[in-house]
């Protein structure tokens, strides 16, 4: 069957699991591109610079964001995430499909440039285990979790607008519908299109 490759987005609360779902996704699908963001987040334990982020100070992040690097850039949780222009040209020039993992502003943003990009946001099964995913995590202070638990309403609401929602309940079912997601775009049509048109 004929495919495209395709721009997704995914999105959702923090400790909701996007990391851990895309990565599972990514092994069993490697062509599947992903894209390193920059933030002036301060690494976490175990985090390495161009890795998990390019990491970089609120100066650096100005001067990129002053010479159009980014697609889009958001604040978030106190601190400021984008996606860099050059990480998304990499992959789709290589005629790969692209997951964004990005907040819910980031995501809208994108929307406005590619309307093709296909809108993906992963629901916790409820709010009491999105919080104990949060804690269970044990990369946060409290204060970065509460900052996160308050932000998550929010985000549940703009994520009523996405295409597709999927429920991170059961792990590997929920990453089997975020497969079924991409085979379902990837062959229905509509190329995305380079983001140097
Ligand atoms: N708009 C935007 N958001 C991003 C980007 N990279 C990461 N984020 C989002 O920033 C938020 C915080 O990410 P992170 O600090 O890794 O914390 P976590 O969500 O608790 O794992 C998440 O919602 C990410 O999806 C980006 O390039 N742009
Ligand atoms: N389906 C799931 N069931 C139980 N725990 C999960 C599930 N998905 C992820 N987790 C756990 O929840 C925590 C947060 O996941 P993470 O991928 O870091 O979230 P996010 O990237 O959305 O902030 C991690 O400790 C992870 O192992």
């Amino acid at each position: 069957m004929e495919r495209s490759a395709r721009l997704f987005v995914v999105s959702g609360p923090s400790g909701v699991g996007k990391g851990t779902l895309v990565a599972k996704v990514r092994d069993d699908r490697p062509s599947l591109g992903l894209t390193v963001s920059a933030t002036t987040r301060p690494p976490r334990p175990g985090e390495a610079d161009g890795v998990s982020y390019y990491f970089m100070d609120d100066a650096e992040f100005s001067r990129r964001v002053s010479q159009g690097e980014f697609l889009e850039w958001a604040n978030v949780h106190g601190h400021r995430y984008g996606t860099l222009v050059s990480e998304v040209k990499r992959n789709l020039s290589a005629g790969r499909s692209l997951i964004l993992e990005i907040d819910v502003q980031g995501g809208l943003n994108v929307r406005r440039i590619h309307p093709d990009a296909v809108l993906v946001f992963i629901e916790p099964p409820s709010m009491e285990e999105l919080e104990h995913r949060l804690r269970g995590r044990g990369t946060e202070d409290e204060a970065s979790i509460e900052c996160r638990l308050e932000n998550a309403r929010r985000e549940m609401e703009m994520g009523e607008s996405y295409d597709v929602r999927i429920v991170n309940d059961d792990l590997a079912r929920a990453a089997q519908e975020l497969e079924r997601t991409i085979d379902l775009y990837e062959s229905n049509g509509g190329s995305t299109k380079d983001v140097s048109d």
